[in-house]
């Protein structure tokens, strides 16, 4: 992707298998939005070749969209609607696409069940709380039971609960619907959490493609072992920390408490890789 004589995106290339998630991470600006604009159909890719459920999203017509799901940062729009009219009036849309495996749209009243909503579902958009407008913002995206969703940044400004109970549902829809998801997040422990596989942009090129566990054997470093033993606490650094367990165990066995193995975190790995890849460029 260029914009001007400026390229943004110079070296994406992956490929999602159904009823995956994944999360694209990346520092600002690395091209995380410009790369799911192209694969919404929402921009127009330079050159390289782009297939979404078998179509190119740069000419595809409104079949194919009916079975994208996209959430954008904040949906601004439909203040006076109240929420159980508006998914109603949009999920009509959908309508004409309902096919025997899969039927559309969403019947209201789960899906206000399945995003948390059903105590404001007579409550108008504009009266909602920060947190309930970005979980109507999800329904408004998976109305349509779609087989690829879009994600962008879905949990910002979620309370804890409200986090927990988001994830809770994007396992469901995956389980039940087999939905496949992108999301884009600087969270990184919801990236853990959710995706099955990770992928980090930075300066519009993926440096890293994997599982969360992956990523992290790829960033040699050490793990961190803490233990106490008669009231004194020991830490310990090991490239491979299980024959130093082993070692510890054997020598002082009982002796050995609140024994604790730490390996590299995602955010550990993330800082490591994007520094390198960063680094390494200058
Ligand atoms: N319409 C545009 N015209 C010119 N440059 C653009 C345009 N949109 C984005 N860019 C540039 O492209 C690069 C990638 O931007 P993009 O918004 O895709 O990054 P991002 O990874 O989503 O960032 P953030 O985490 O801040 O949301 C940035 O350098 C940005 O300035």
């Amino acid at each position: 992707m260029r914009y001007g004589a400026k390229d943004v995106l110079t070296g994406v290339s992956f490929a999602a298998r159904r009823g995956e998630v994944l999360a694209l991470l990346g520092p600002n600006g690395a091209g995380k939005t410009t790369t799911i604009e192209i694969l919404e159909g929402f921009r127009v890719r330079s050159s390289g070749e782009v297939s979404v459920l078998g179509a190119d999203p740069a000419g595809a017509g409104e079949a194919w969209r009916a079975r994208v799901g996209v959430v954008l940062q904040s949906w601004r729009d439909h203040g006076k609607w109240r929420v159980r009219e508006l998914l109603g009036h949009l999920g009509a849309y959908y309508r004409r696409y309902s096919a025997e495996a899969r039927v559309r749209p969403w019947p209201v009243d789960d899906l206000l069940d399945v995003v948390g909503l059903t105590a404001s579902a007579d409550n108008r958009v504009s009266r909602l709380s920060g947190g309930q407008r970005r979980r109507l913002d999800v329904a408004i995206g998976i109305v349509g039971r779609p087989e690829l969703l879009f994600l962008d940044e879905p949990t910002v400004g979620f309370d804890p609960e409200a986090r927990r109970e988001f994830h809770d549902l994007v396992h469901r829809l995956t389980d039940v619907d087999d939905t496949t998801v992108l999301l884009t997040t600087h969270d990184l422990d919801e990236a853990e959490k959710l995706a099955d596989r990770i992928l980090i942009l930075s300066g519009g090129r993926i440096i890293a493609d994997g599982s969360a566990d992956e990523l992290s054997r790829r960033v040699a470093g050490a793990s961190e072992i803490r233990w106490t033993r008669d009231g004194r606490r020991f830490v310990h650094s090991a490239t491979n920390p299980t024959p130093f367990v082993r070692e510890l165990l054997l020598e002082h066995g009982d002796d050995v408490a609140e024994l604790e193995v730490r390996r590299n975190s995602l955010e550990d790995t993330y800082m490591r890789l994007v520094h390198d890849f960063e680094g390494g460029r200058k």
